[in-house]
């Protein structure tokens, strides 16, 4: 597909946010398959999940006892999956768990290793590859992605797991149905904790999430429209007080970009702080604040983009010794530094009793906002024709 003769490439969206759009007629984003659908759909996801999992065999990974590695392929929402499990399976996991971003697995891959190869639509070439690729090695092999798909027939010529993953959204909103499976074979290798009970607390707050953010819930009372008014017109920072915390800015990252297409900088406070907290110094950070004309417009086009400061923040779980202490202090030197700029800061605080739900509770409602944040530009999330046409470029080249 080329680009269209207007020059954009068939988008339509006002540049301008406008709350008005998120507070009238949504039904189109509602109805089955559409992006607010899909996000309220995360709990019975998570739960659906876990029964196929459940019924996939994945007790026989466990026989060859505990591997040498993880290798979690995949990319884009599938390899976000890999960090996921890297978190929960927390500092003192006694197996490295590495993410594999590019197609077919590490050089050091063996037959005492395990890979987990996850594909949404059980075709991209990365997963694949390192399926196949897994397979030839003698790596154990699990295979998570769409029914009858490539991976599948792949998964089935290897004699590996498959868990059948029903494709009901694109991959960014299947997130919770793609990384359940993921978890659960890392449970049979015993690398990770995860009782039923974090599971159906997991699914139950992503329910209630999902209830506060729903489209008939104005702005006062909904907090992911008022996340996404806040963020409207910024260039949001997004920053986690912890790698848990990390995992989920990086996962608003990639929903501001593909569903909102907002430029975002994300990361961990432990790192950030070393190089990039510089931002709040710079152009769009206290020149920006320090310059504002109090008399302009609000509305005025000409307003200058100014950061706004996310920070996912992540206390720790009271009596939990399983890892180094969460940095509190950072959290809090960073929501000072800002504040004596006059950079704005939501913070967002994890709660839960698990890991997981803490997680979820990071992750849901800023899906929410990065969808109402689209829907107040007037843009579709769900068609993201520059995705689009790089996997019809990609495929051409191949
Ligand atoms: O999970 P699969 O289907 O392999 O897709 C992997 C990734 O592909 C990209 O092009 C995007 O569509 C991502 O949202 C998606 O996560």
């Amino acid at each position: 597909m080329g680009l269209e003769d207007d020059g954009l490439a068939g988008i339509t969206g006002d540049r301008l946010p406008d709350e008005r759009r998120i507070e009238g007629d949504l039904s189109e984003s509602i109805r089955p398959g559409g992006a607010l659908w899909a996000l309220a759909s995360a709990g019975p996801q998570l739960r659906e999940s876990a029964a196929l999992a459940a019924d996939a065999g994945l007790t026989a990974l466990a026989e060859e006892g505990r591997p040498r590695a993880v290798v979690v392929a995949g990319v884009g929402t599938a390899a976000r999956t890999g960090d996921i499990l890297a978190t929960v399976a927390g500092p003192r996991c006694p197996v490295p768990i590495l993410g594999h971003r590019s197609a077919g697995v590490p050089g050091w891959v063996g037959a005492a290793d395990v890979v987990i190869a996850v594909s949404a639509s059980g075709r991209s070439p990365e997963a694949l590859a390192a399926a196949e690729a897994a397979a030839r090695r003698g790596a154990r092999l699990v295979a998570i992605g769409a029914p009858d798909s490539e991976l599948q027939a792949l998964a089935e010529r290897a004699r590996a797991s498959f868990v059948a993953v029903p494709r009901r959204a694109p991959a960014r909103l299947s997130l919770w149905a793609l990384t359940v499976p993921v978890l659960m074979a890392a449970r049979e290798l015993g690398l990770v904790n995860l009782v039923e009970a974090d599971i159906a607390e997991t699914a139950r707050r992503l329910d209630e999430d999902a209830e506060r953010c729903r489209p008939d819930a104005d702005a006062y009372v909904n907090p992911a429209k008022e996340l996404a008014m806040n963020l409207a017109g910024s260039i949001p920072v997004v920053w986690g007080s912890s790698p848990l915390a990390g995992v989920a800015a990086r996962r608003f990252g990639d929903m501001l970009a593909a569903n909102s297409r907002y430029p975002v900088v994300s990361g961990e406070l432990g790192e950030v702080g070393r190089g990039r907290v510089g931002l709040l110094d710079g152009v769009f950070g206290s020149l920006a604040e320090g310059q504002t004309d109090i008399f302009a417009d609000p509305e005025d086009d000409d307003q200058l983009t100014r950061l706004r400061i996310v920070l996912m923040r992540d206390d720790g779980l009271d009596g939990d010794d399983s890892g180094p202490k969460p940095d509190v202090r950072r959290a809090d030197a960073v929501a000072d530094l800002a504040a004596r700029r006059g950079v704005r800061c939501d913070v967002l605080p994890a709660e839960g009793g698990c890991s997981l739900e803490r997680l979820a509770s990071l992750i849901a409602v800023p899906d929410f906002a990065s969808v109402y944040l689209a829907l107040a530009h007037g843009l579709d999330p769900m068609r993201v024709p520059a995705v689009s046409e790089m996997k019809d470029a990609m495929l051409g080249s191949e």
